[in-house]
């Protein structure tokens, strides 16, 4: 990954969470990261959402805290780097909300 992340400042985050809070991502209590749930109508959609969360992940070397049962996934984003949010979170929900999209 190039560059160092750093922890977003107050103005990009009045940029930059709008967007996803109006999508259903959340500020997680007592941590700087951001959470969602997912619901898919099977196990086998939700694996494969998760399958190409993860290769995208792989790609950018910034990946996800998740949970998954049957057919929910929790996600959490948060960057181990700057021990918060970073620009690289917003990128990675930014992703995820595209390939969960095209999965609804
Ligand atoms: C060594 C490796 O580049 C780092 O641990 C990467 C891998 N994946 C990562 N994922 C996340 N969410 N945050 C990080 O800071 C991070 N760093």
């Amino acid at each position: 990954m190039a560059g160092k992340a750093h922890q977003l400042s107050t103005e990009e985050r009045e940029q930059l969470l709008p967007n996803l809070k109006a999508v259903g991502w959340n500020e997680v209590e007592g941590r700087d990261a951001i959470f969602k749930e997912f619901h898919f109508k099977d196990f086998n959609r939700a694996f494969g959402f998760m399958t190409r969360v993860a290769l995208q992940a792989e790609k950018l070397d910034h990946h996800p805290e998740w949970f998954n049962v049957y057919s929910k996934v929790h996600i959490i984003l948060s960057t181990h780097e700057c021990a918060g949010l970073s620009e690289r979170d917003i990128n990675l929900a930014s992703f995820i909300e595209q390939v969960a999209a095209s999965l609804a």
